[in-house]
C-alpha cells in the first residue's frame, strides 16, 4: 500500500500530481490472433456499440470476429513498425515528453504514465503505477481533441472502474475536450503552415475527423459541434475560406448511416469535379495510427487520384512535435 500513516499522525508522505495520458488503444501485434483479442474487447464496450446485448453478441460472435481480424491484421502489418504500432510508439515519446514539459512547469514532483484504453499499457495499470508514486491529484488526459461518449466517455468509465475498488480515491480532473484550446489550434496552423512551405498549397484543404454514427449524434453526443468548432478556429488561424478548407468524416463502420459527409466520397467527388491537389489533415488524431497512416495516407490517396486528382499530400499527425507538446502542457496547466 503507497501510505503507511498510522493513527494519530497527521503527517503524510510527500505527494505528487499524476497526469494519466491516454489514448484507444492498439493491437499488441499485426496478427489475426492479436487482433482478435484487441477488437472483441473494443466492440463489446457499450458505448462503442449501441444496440441490444443479445443481438451484438451474435453479430460480434458470429460474424465479425471472424472475417474482420485477418483483414484489420493485414493493415496492421502495412503500418507496424520496429518500433511496434505506431500509435503506442507516439504515444511513449507523448509521455516523456510531456512530463518532462510539465516538470519544467510545477515546483511539486509530478509523473505522467501512459495508457491504453483497450489493450496495453491499461488503465489499471497506468492509475496503479500513479498512485505507487503517492499522487494524490490526478488528472487524466485522453488524447481525443473532441468529446465523444465512445471515446472520451468510454475512458471515463474505465477510469471510473478501477477507482471504485480504492480506499483513497484521489482528487481527479477529467479532461474531455480541448477541441477549441488556443495552443492545439496554434499547434495544427503551425503544422500545416510548416507543410506548405515545404512542399507548397494545395488546391483545397481537407480536415478529416474520425466518424461515429448519426443516431449517437442524434442522441446528444456533441462530437461532430466539437469537430466543426476545431474546424472554424483553423480556417480562420490559417485565413481560408469555405470552399479553401473543408471537413469530413471518416472510418464508418456498419451499416447505419454515419455523420457526414464523408471523407472518402469527399475526396472521390473532388477529384471527379477537376481538383487537382488536396492536403488531408487529421486533427482529430493527436498520433498517427492505422485510421491516418493507411486510411487517409494510402486507400484515400487511392480513391482521389482514381477519380482525377493530381496531387495528393497527407499532413501528419501533431505527434510528439514540440507545438504539440507545448499545446498538452498547457491543456494540462489549465486544469492544476
Ligand atoms: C465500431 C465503431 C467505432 C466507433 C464508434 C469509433 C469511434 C472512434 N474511434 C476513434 C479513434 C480510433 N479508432 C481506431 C481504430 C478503429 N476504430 C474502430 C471502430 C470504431 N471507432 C475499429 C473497428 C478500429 C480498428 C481498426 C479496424 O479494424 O478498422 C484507431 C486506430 C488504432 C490503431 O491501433 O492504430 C483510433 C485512434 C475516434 C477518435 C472515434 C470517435 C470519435
Ligand atoms: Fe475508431
Ligand atoms: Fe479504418
Amino acid at each position: 500500500m503507497p501510505f503507511t500513516a498510522k493513527q494519530n499522525f497527521e503527517h503524510e508522505q510527500e505527494t505528487c500530481t499524476g497526469i494519466l495520458l491516454t489514448n484507444l488503444g492498439t493491437p499488441d501485434a499485426p496478427t489475426k490472433a492479436a487482433v482478435r483479442t484487441y477488437l472483441k474487447e473494443f466492440l463489446w464496450d457499450p458505448r462503442v456499440v449501441e444496440q441490444p446485448r443479445w443481438l451484438w453478441w451474435l453479430i460480434l460472435n458470429g460474424i465479425i470476429l471472424n472475417t474482420r481480424p485477418a483483414r484489420s491484421a493485414a493493415l496492421y502489418a502495412k503500418v507496424w513498425s520496429d518500433e511496434g504500432s505506431p500509435l503506442l510508439a507516439t504515444g511513449k515519446r507523448q509521455r516523456e515528453k510531456l512530463e518532462s514539459a510539465l516538470q519544467e512547469q510545477i515546483e511539486q514532483p509530478v509523473h505522467v504514465e501512459l495508457a491504453m484504453r483497450y489493450g496495453n499499457p491499461s488503465i489499471r495499470k497506468g492509475l496503479e503505477a500513479l498512485r505507487e508514486k503517492n499522487c494524490t491529484r490526478f488528472i487524466v488526459l485522453p488524447l481525443y481533441p473532441q468529446y465523444s461518449a465512445t471515446t472520451s466517455g468510454s475512458t471515463f468509465d474505465a477510469v471510473a472502474d478501477v477507482l471504485k475498488s480504492w480506499r483513497r480515491v484521489p482528487q481527479l480532473q477529467f479532461i474531455g475536450a480541448y477541441h477549441d484550446a488556443p495552443a492545439y489550434i496554434e499547434a495544427l496552423a503551425e503544422s500545416v503552415r510548416n507543410h506548405w512551405q515545404q512542399h507548397g498549397q494545395a488546391e483545397r484543404l481537407l480536415l478529416s475527423y474520425h466518424g461515429i454514427p448519426e443516431s449517437y449524434f442524434n442522441n446528444g453526443d456533441p462530437y461532430p459541434c466539437h469537430c466543426r468548432k476545431t474546424t472554424r478556429l483553423l480556417r480562420e488561424a490559417l485565413g481560408l475560406d469555405e470552399t479553401r478548407l473543408q471537413m469530413s468524416f471518416q472510418s464508418r463502420f456498419g451499416k447505419e448511416p454515419w455523420v457526414q459527409p464523408y471523407t472518402d466520397e469527399t475526396l472521390e467527388t473532388w477529384g471527379r469535379e477537376g481538383v487537382e491537389s488536396v492536403d488531408v489533415i487529421c486533427p482529430g488524431f493527436p498520433a498517427d495510427c492505422l485510421e491516418t497512416i493507411e486510411e487517409i495516407g494510402m486507400e484515400n490517396r487511392d480513391i482521389f487520384l482514381e477519380a482525377g486528382g493530381k496531387t495528393y499530400r497527407y499532413i501528419p499527425a501533431l505527434n510528439d512535435s514540440e507545438p504539440h507538446i507545448r499545446a498538452l502542457t498547457q491543456v494540462v496547466l489549465e486544469h492544476l
